[in-house]
This record gives C-alpha cells, sequence and structure tokens, in this order.
C-alpha cells in the first residue's frame, strides 16, 4: 500500500528544532519512505490532499487509564487520596471485562479524533485493551497494574508475563510494560519482584510517582526517603521507567530522574484538578529530563483531550515561574509527540515526520475561524487548535480517520454499551 500526502504544511523537527515546511509525504506500507518532493513512479494508491492543513507527527499519550472513562463525570471536586479509596477503588473492585473493552473502544475513538496515535495505559483487564488496540489500529504500550495484595502479588506478576509472551510486539503495535502503582500500594518487596520480572522480559517499567505532598510525607516517614529515593534504591530505575507526575520533587530527585533517564510523564489536567500542585516542569527540562504529556484517565480530567494538556503545559508554567517564555509552544509540542517517543523507547521509530519512521501522522484543519489568521502555526497548535479541528489520522501508514471519519470504530455502539457497563458498575 502506497500514500501520498501532498500540499500540507508538514511539521518537522531539523536538528531538534521545529519548522513548518510545505513538502510531501510518500508512504509505502507502515513507513515515511519519502519527504519532500516525491519521486516521479512513486505509483501511490491514494494521494490524500492536505492543502490548508497542517501535518503533524501525531500525539503520545505517555500516561492514561482509558476504561477509567466509565467513571467520567462520577467522582470530581476531590482530592487524590479521597477520590480514589472513597470512590474508585471500591468500584474498580467490581469491573469485568466487557466494561474494559467497551470503555477501551469508546477511549480510543476519543484518542483518535484528537490526534493521539498512541499511548501508554495502566489498569485493570488490560487484555481487553489490547484487543480493541489490535482492532481499531492504534499503537498501545499497555501496563497491568501491580498493586500489593496479600492473594494478587504472584497472579498479577504472572498476568504480566502471560501478556508479554502473547501480545509483545504483535502487529508491531503493542508494547508491554510492567506497571507498578505507586510505592503507596507496592511493599518493598513487591517492587523488588516487579523489577525482576521487568530484567527477565526485558521490559519497561511504569508507575505513579511523587503526585502529592501527602505522598512525600508519608514516604519520608515511612521510609525517611522521598519516593524517588525510595524506589532508586530498589533499583527500578535501572530498567526504562516512565514515571507518572512527579508533582513534588527536590532537586536531588530531579538530579537522580536525569542520571537514570527516567522520563516524567507529566498531567498538567489532572494535576491542577486533583489540586495535586505544579510539577516543576521548567526546572526537570533545564536539567535534561525528558518530559511527556499524558491526560491520565477521563476520571481525573475528564477527557483524553492531548491539545489541552500541550495548551496547559505551556501556559501553567508560565505563570508558576512569572515567565512568559517558560514552555513555549514548540516544548509543549515536542513533549506531546518527539518526547513521548523516547519516553517510551521508540524515538528511532516514532514521534516525528522522517524517512525511516512509522507513518502516525495526522492532519489539522487550518480552514477554521479560531485558526485565522495563521501567523505561526505551532502557536495554533499549542494555543488554539481543538481537538475538533483533528481531520485525519494515520497509524502504521493506515487511516484510521479521514475527513473526520472513524474508519475502524462504531461511535455510538461504543458510547451506548460503554454507558451500559458505567451503569451497572456506578448504579447511576
Ligand atoms: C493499578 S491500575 C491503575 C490504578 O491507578 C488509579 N489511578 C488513576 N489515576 C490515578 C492517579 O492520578 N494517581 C494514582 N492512581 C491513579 C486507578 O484508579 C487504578 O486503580
Ligand atoms: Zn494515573
Amino acid at each position: 500500500m502506497k500514500l501520498i500526502i501532498k500540499n500540507g504544511r508538514v511539521l518537522l523537527f531539523e536538528k531538534d528544532k521545529a519548522v513548518v515546511k510545505k513538502v510531501d509525504i510518500g508512504i509505502e506500507n507502515s513507513k515515511i519512505v519519502q519527504v519532500g518532493e516525491i519521486s516521479e513512479g512513486f505509483g501511490a494508491d491514494k494521494i490524500i490532499d492536505a492543502n490548508n492543513m497542517l501535518v503533524m507527527p501525531g500525539f503520545i499519550n505517555t500516561h492514561t487509564h482509558l476504561a477509567m472513562n466509565l467513571f467520567r463525570n462520577y467522582a470530581d471536586d476531590m482530592l487524590l487520596q479521597d477520590w480514589l479509596t472513597k470512590k474508585i477503588w471500591p468500584l474498580e473492585k467490581k469491573l469485568t471485562a466487557e466494561a474494559v473493552y467497551w470503555a477501551s473502544v469508546l477511549g480510543i475513538a476519543e484518542l483518535i479524533k484528537s490526534g493521539v496515535t498512541g499511548f501508554l495505559d495502566m489498569y485493570f483487564f488490560v487484555e481487553e485493551t489490547i484487543k480493541v488496540a489490535l482492532e481499531t489500529g492504534v499503537r498501545a504500550y499497555i501496563a497491568r497494574g501491580l498493586t500489593d495484595e496479600p492473594l494478587g502479588m504472584e497472579f498479577q506478576l504472572k498476568e504480566t508475563k502471560e501478556l508479554y509472551r502473547k501480545f509483545d510486539g504483535k502487529d508491531g503495535r503493542i508494547k508491554i510494560f510492567a506497571g507498578p502503582h505507586a510505592p503507596y500500594t507496592c511493599s518493598p518487596r513487591y517492587l523488588k519482584k516487579v523489577k525482576a520480572l521487568a530484567d527477565e522480559l526485558g521490559i519497561g517499567i511504569h508507575i505513579h510517582l511523587s503526585e502529592t505532598r501527602q505522598e512525600v510525607n508519608d514516604s519520608i516517614k515511612q521510609w525517611r526517603k522521598t519516593p524517588i529515593k525510595h524506589v532508586y534504591d530498589l533499583g527500578i530505575f535501572e530498567r526504562p521507567t516512565i514515571a507518572a507526575h512527579c508533582v513534588h520533587v527536590d532537586d536531588d530527585d530531579i538530579q537522580i530522574l536525569k542520571e537514570c533517564n527516567v522520563s516524567v510523564a507529566y498531567n498538567p489536567t489532572s494535576n491542577l484538578k486533583l489540586a495535586s500542585g505544579f510539577a516543576p516542569v521548567e526546572k526537570m527540562v533545564k536539567a535534561g529530563v525528558n518530559v511527556s504529556l499524558g491526560t491520565d484517565g477521563a476520571s481525573s480530567n475528564n477527557n483524553l483531550n492531548m491539545f489541552e494538556e500541550i495548551h496547559l503545559a505551556s501556559i501553567v508554567n508560565k505563570c508558576v515561574n512569572n515567565d512568559a517564555v517558560s514552555i513555549p509552544a514548540e516544548t509543549a509540542i515536542k513533549m506531546a509527540t518527539i518526547n513521548g517517543a523516547k519516553a517510551l523507547g521508540v524515538d528511532g521509530e516514532l514521534g516525528s515526520i522522517d524517512v525511516g519512521k512509522k507513518a502516525d501522522i495526522i492532519l489539522i484543519d487550518l480552514n477554521k475561524p479560531h485558526l485565522c489568521p495563521l501567523h505561526n502555526p505551532l502557536s495554533a497548535v499549542c494555543y488554539c487548535a481543538q481537538a475538533s479541528d483533528v481531520h485525519t489520522v494515520i497509524v502504521d501508514g493506515k487511516i484510521l480517520m479521514e475527513n473526520y471519519e472513524l474508519k475502524t470504530i462504531d461511535l455510538e455502539k461504543a458510547m451506548y454499551n460503554t454507558a451500559r457497563c458505567a451503569q451497572k458498575l456506578t448504579g447511576a
């Protein structure tokens, strides 16, 4: 299958600098094979006219719990610990494979419609989420959530192992991670076992870290160490790690993150809504830590819209740092694209439009009142574009949405069934 995207303004990273150029893109099967003038005789099966569109790498959402859209608008205006312990965890005990299946379909529809081509998910019944990713064509990085339960420990690790055997590398779009929830739900003994499993399988680790002041205070009280130092001492960071949140980190923590090449998945909306605090993103970026972006789940966000995360990453940090230059549009867009690929260890394959990389590409319709006059396309993406401007989404060279129409998902069916399953769980 050969595809050409022509006449678009294409966002490229040239020597790490974002530039927008009028070039055409040639795609063969899953890969980008030409950027520039397409050679005569390329013989495309399909040509996409991207006139008046911005063509850019798809967004990578590096921290989410897709199926939590079951609990969207269900438990709001609460602090993290109350939200988890009083509302969410009791409901999650009643989760079913069917509920996770439909909520994953709906979540993936929301991701595609907002320009996301790949995501890192940590949750339960993840085989369902993997199934949906395979059916719908997106790229999925999946961590079976791990928490310390007397009878669950070995079982959860075994499940991670089975998921790895069954799905890692499947269709070139699935990768398995180990997913210890957090140091306050996983004992040191369990975290050591998780690390040993990650060593054995050669996989990365995804974990929530230093999300709230209380988490840090409790950790210091219990272990005399910050959560970052605690898991570092347990060897977690010897594996490639993506740490979600890292809101309350001190200079020593940042140094550890940098030295251990830990990527931070920054979730500005979730941090704001749960009143968790302001992650010192500018400081981490300046220290050389790779910072990517995530939405967290739709129960703490309450959507999966990466445009909002890009926007907030930029404008919140300007205010926090009292510096209008802090996290400019280009930096925030990189967090949502190439930094996401770096976090997942696939920046040689994803995250930018370059010959040899996978064709995970989105087209943003510039013919919108709120994008006129355009002046600066990077500013447009960061400060005014909406998820509803995403016109076309391509993953692995396949079109998943064209002219706003989802090609692999029956959205009505997904909404109906997710609402039905959510009602069964919540009784509301
Ligand atoms: C073990 S599966 C994932 C687990 O994480 C919970 N969760 C969702 N959002 C957050 C967050 O911001 N901080 C900590 N934990 C979170 C989710 O409800 C699942 O239980
Ligand atoms: Zn989370």
